[in-house]
């Protein structure tokens, strides 16, 4: 809700926290309340000669609306000249990326990787009841509250973070599901096949199809040619075979696994 209308004079600017394909990403102070936010940066002159205008515009208009406490706020945008500004929700504990790089074999342990999946179906419910889809949620997207809690963090841009381990400009190949592969329509099925990727990065460290040539890895994407490290549960090979499906009828519908004994198995 565009109740007041910002400028940049509202703000004392902190560090940078990222540098992003459109623009950058820095900590920002508003000056009546003391409220800390995030301040995105993007250059009008790179949105349009990518011609990307209207995307930014739809990402504003759906982000503005979502209310998840696993899905990053957009609390209002302004612009001057040259650049375009969105003022988002500040997640104080960094990227997913930097907590797995931190992790001891650079994965999590299973309960932790649990309470990630179950928080990121479950802002997917959400998104999906909205008709909103294809939120990449690779760990680079992902951000986390103070309380370690994860938050959606995309506009469908692709970030690089300072030292982002992957340069492929347009984001990594690594999450494509196979329609997208073999270029057909995605469906919010898409997202669930995403889920499936990333629940396997974070238990192992790296993703399933992940190869130096990105033919190979399409190659892989389309045979489903992963293998899974014989440290991986039983339960949670069980709920990646369920994700991890080409065709996008057949993949478990995100309320089932909000119910998968492996999500709940930290209950106990
Ligand atoms: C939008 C947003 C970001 C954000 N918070 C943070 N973003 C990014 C990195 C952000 C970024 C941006 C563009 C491209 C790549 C990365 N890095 C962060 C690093 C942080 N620290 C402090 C906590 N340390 C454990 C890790 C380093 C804290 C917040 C961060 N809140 N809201």
């Amino acid at each position: 809700s565009q109740k007041k209308a910002w400028s940049l004079s509202n703000f004392d600017i902190g560090r940078m926290l990222g540098r992003g394909k459109f623009g950058n990403v820095y900590m920002a102070r508003e000056k009546e309340s003391k409220f800390v936010v995030a301040l995105k940066v993007l250059f009008k002159k790179q949105v349009f000669a990518d011609n990307v205008e209207h995307q930014v515009r739809r990402e504003i208009e759906i982000q503005s609306h979502l209310r998840h406490p696993h899905i990053l706020r957009l609390y209002g945008y302004f612009h001057d000249n040259e650049r375009i500004y969105l003022i988002l929700e500040y997640a104080p504990e960094g990227t997913l990326f930097k907590e797995l790089t931190k992790q001891p074999n650079r994965r999590f342990p299973e309960k932790q990787t649990s309470i990630y999946i179950k928080s990121l179906a479950s802002a997917l419910i959400y998104l999906h009841e909205k008709e909103v889809i294809h939120r990449d949620i690779k760990p680079e997207n992902l951000l986390l509250g103070h309380k370690g809690e994860l938050k959606i963090a995309d506009f469908g841009w692709s970030v690089q973070e300072p030292n982002s381990r992957r340069h492929t400009l347009c984001g990594t190949v690594d999450y494509l599901s196979p329609e997208m592969v073999s270029g057909k329509t995605h469906t919010k099925s898409v997202d669930i096949w995403c889920l499936g990727v990333l629940m396997y990065e974070l238990l192992v460290g790296y993703a399933p199809f992940v190869d130096r040539e990105i033919k190979e890895t399409y190659k892989k994407i389309l045979k489903l040619d992963y293998k899974l490290p014989d440290y991986v549960s039983k339960a949670a090979a069980h709920l990646l075979g369920k994700l991890l499906v080409v065709n996008p009828e057949e993949r478990l519908p995100l309320e089932r696994v909000m119910i998968h004994p492996w999500i709940n198995a930290h209950k106990n």
